[in-house]
């Protein structure tokens, strides 16, 4: 039996190197940037006129000019304009390219347009400050060629707006591994069945295949009966489609746990086999060498729920090639006690405190096999496995399930 953070470590040994593949910009938020994006053109690529108003000549107003004729509109959209006369001005839009000419923009709260014989005059009651008031100016914000992202960065919403503005309609990203989650267990039918009474409907699968969605893979899934030469013909096939495959169920003690003996007849080496963890603590590893690789989880429902969230998502994460996820801590609530040389998850609700910090409140389970107890649960502490007594005001590592934060 190894220590969770061995495990850690021989998982990250293994991590995949995936091809590159090109998607349509509205595909590719939360994927990974495998192609740096750099800047077009200037930003903002022109004077921008930040708000609306008028537009003048600084000079101008210097010589003691307050009232302006105006001339004409520049709206947003439109090619520049130029002022005709130096002591006239321009009314302008935000978002309008600074008419040539000009040099300085007004608000329209600072000044009180009036008519005069036909004629519309912008009076100023404010002094503009100086040169360039109200102008975003041309390149102030990136140069053109400028790196604006680098490849490697896990793609947000604010990627996909600079990833716009540059005019690139595809973008060149990490391409998914290719993953079969597979379920076993003659006990298991699927959900649209009706159970027998020794029957129950299958939940791991669709947990995992809905928690891989999220992490931006679409997987597979796969249903083996406890049966060894079928496991043995099926597993061959799907190890030769796979990058990866997620199993659950079949690795402990049990008269039909076949799993860990028909991987190693398939050729797939074990890397390591229980883990000093609750729950669980039967979760096997492996790869074939150069080749796919295996995580068979304990069938427990909320055991392979911990082991997705513990493993398997940071590597997923890693083998895309985006930056480790951030683990915060959370305040423990009430103290807890765990005596076996275990690391202890433990399930917990969270909120946050009033210094800023999550607190986080356990969930009282009945084992691992009371997955409905996950329902009033945000995700699981991390409880060292050289304690045994965790008191309230303790600070755990929180691994969340939940879109909260
Ligand atoms: N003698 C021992 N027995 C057990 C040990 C042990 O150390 N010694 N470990 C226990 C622990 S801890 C766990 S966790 C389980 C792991 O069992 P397996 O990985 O072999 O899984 P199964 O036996 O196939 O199933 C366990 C349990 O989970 C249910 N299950 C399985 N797959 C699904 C699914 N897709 N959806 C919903 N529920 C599923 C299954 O029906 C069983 O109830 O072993 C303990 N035993
Ligand atoms: O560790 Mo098992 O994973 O308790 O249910
Ligand atoms: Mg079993």
């Amino acid at each position: 039996m190894i220590t969770v953070t061995e495990a850690v470590r021989l998982i990250g040994e293994n991590i995949l190197t995936l091809p590159i593949t090109e998607v349509a910009l509205t595909e590719a938020n939360g994927a990974v940037l495998r192609e740096p994006i750099s800047a077009d053109r200037d930003f903002p690529p022109f004077h921008r006129v930040s708000m609306d108003g008028i537009a003048i000549r600084f000079a101008s107003f210097q010589t003691g000019e307050d009232t302006f004729r105006i001339e004409g509109v520049q709206l947003a959209g439109a090619p520049a304009q130029t002022l005709q006369q130096a002591d006239n001005c321009l009314e302008v839009m935000t978002g309008a390219i600074l008419p040539g000419n000009t040099d300085t923009v007004i608000r329209y709260e600072d000044l009180k347009i009036f008519e005069r014989n036909g004629i519309r005059y912008a009076h100023i009651f404010a002094a503009p400050k100086g040169r360039m008031q109200n102008v975003h100016q041309c390149g102030s914000d990136r140069r053109a060629s400028d790196l604006l992202i680098p490849a490697g960065t896990l793609l947000s919403p604010a990627e996909i707006a600079v990833i716009a503005t540059v005019g690139k309609t595809t973008v060149q990203v990490s391409q998914p591994p290719r993953i079969a989650i597979i379920s076993t267990g003659d006990e298991l039918v699927e959900v649209s069945e009706m159970p027998l009474p020794h029957q129950i409907r299958q939940s791991n699968s669709y947990l995992l295949q809905a928690a891989l969605q999220e992490q931006g893979v679409k997987a597979e899934r796969f249903h083996l009966r406890d049966d060894k030469a079928a496991l043995f013909a099926e597993l061959k096939t799907l190890l030769s489609r796979f990058d990866a495959l997620i199993l659950s169920g079949g690795v402990s003690k049990g008269k039909a746990d076949f799993i860990p003996e028909v991987l190693a007849e398939l050729g797939v080496q074990k890397l390591f086999h229980e883990v000093a963890q609750r729950p669980g603590k039967p979760f096997w590893f492996g790869r074939v060498p150069d080749g796919p690789i295996v995580f068979a989880l304990p069938g427990n429902p909320v055991s392979t729920f911990v082991c997705f969230y513990k493993y398997v998502r940071p590597w997923v994460r890693a083998s895309l090639g985006a930056p480790a996820a951030l683990v915060p801590k959370a305040i423990l609530q009430e103290e807890t006690v765990f005596r076996p040389n275990l690391t202890y998850f433990l399930p917990v609700k969270v909120a946050i405190g009033t210094s800023g910090m999550l607190t986080a409140k356990p969930i009282h389970i009945g084992g691992s096999g009371d997955f409905a107890a996950l329902l009033s649960a945000d995700g699981f502490l991390e409880l060292p496995q050289k304690q045994s007594t965790f008191s309230a005001g303790e600070v755990y590592s929180f691994y969340g399930f939940r879109n909260i934060i």
